[in-house]
């Protein structure tokens, strides 16, 4: 085997119950890079070898870890959110960030690594304004409304544990939220204006009031509009205990183009930042 074109992952331990979600299998992949079934007692010492042989993709991109495969990605992303669970304690966790951040995305793979419930504020809100949209809930009661039945969604949330809550992009807006999302940890998607744009326009405007009525071509509209409500709001999301940087996850995988992350290497990032935050509060992992 050519050792400069192979990554070897090493994952040695005891299963625990909800480890590979129950399955007494789980995948490996082979030398010649096929995957394999690997059958697993409920719970018994494992070790598990995944070697990844890909010979059109250069040993330095393999070597400084600048690509990601799908299966690599998610063993991070559970053996992450193992880590933390402990520590989280059942605390929830609020993503907070712009329009068309990923908050949803990126929010239910987190959920599910930590076993978590997931829940969409905005959904809720319309659940619990007779079924209406967002945009109609605007349209037909304004955005004050609005705010108020966010408010009281936050509030509720507050009282529960073991949620991933994807907010509004204006949730971070009233310092009361802040109240609220403060009894979990809060994590700030941090995604630059312009791939916010692009993702925005990829999609229209109609389900979001606040970029519905600008004039222009959809991504030039949406970048104007975007630019300033960060320029208003850059400061609260800041708020926020953990802040992920897309330019940053981008930097540190060697891409030029943070729009191109996969929602999976975002939500490892994110919890990377959780664990950053909580060794840091109450001096740390020592409570
Ligand atoms: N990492 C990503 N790369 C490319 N597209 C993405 C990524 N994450 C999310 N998207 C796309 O961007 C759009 C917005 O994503 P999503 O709904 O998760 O964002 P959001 O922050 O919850 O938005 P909103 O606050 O407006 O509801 C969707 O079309 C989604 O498929
Ligand atoms: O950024 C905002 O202010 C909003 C974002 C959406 O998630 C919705 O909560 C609503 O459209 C307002």
């Amino acid at each position: 085997m050519d050792a400069k074109a192979v990554q070897t992952l090493n994952f040695s331990g005891f299963t625990r119950p909800g480890n590979f979600e129950g399955r007494r299998t789980g995948f490996s992949l082979s030398r010649t890079g096929k995957p394999e079934m690997v059958r697993m007692s409920r719970r018994k010492m494992v070790h598990m070898e995944i070697a990844c042989s890909y010979n059109n993709i250069p040993a330095s991109i393999l070597e400084s870890g600048g690509h990601k495969f799908p299966l690599e990605e998610e063993l991070i992303l559970k053996n992450k959110s193992q880590q933390i669970q402990p520590y989280l304690n059942g605390r929830c966790i609020y993503v907070v960030g712009m329009m068309g951040s990923g908050k949803t995305t990126v929010g239910k793979i987190m959920s599910q690594a930590l076993s978590y419930s997931f829940c969409d504020c905005d959904t809720l809100i319309e659940e619990e304004v007779d079924g209406n949209s967002v945009a109609d809930i605007f349209k037909l009661y304004g955005e004050s409304f609005f705010r108020d039945r966010e408010t009281e969604a936050l509030r509720k949330m507050s009282m529960m544990h073991k949620f991933v809550i994807s907010t509004g992009g204006g949730a971070v807006l009233r310092p009361i939220n802040w109240k609220y999302m403060h009894k979990g940890v809060s994590v700030w998607l941090d995604v630059p204006v312009d791939a916010l744009a692009k993702r925005i326009a990829a999609v229209g405007t109609n389900s979001r009031p606040l970029l519905h009525d600008e004039a222009g071509d959809a991504y030039t509209a949406a970048l104007m509009r975007l630019s300033s409500l960060f320029e208003e709001r850059g400061e609260f999301y800041a708020n926020a205990n953990a802040r992920v940087s897309l330019e940053n996850i981008a930097a540190k995988l060697g891409r030029s183009d943070a729009s191109d992350l996969s929602p999976t290497a975002i939500a490892i990032e994110a919890l990377e930042q959780v664990d950053n935050f909580l060794k840091a509060e109450d001096g740390g992992y020592a409570r």
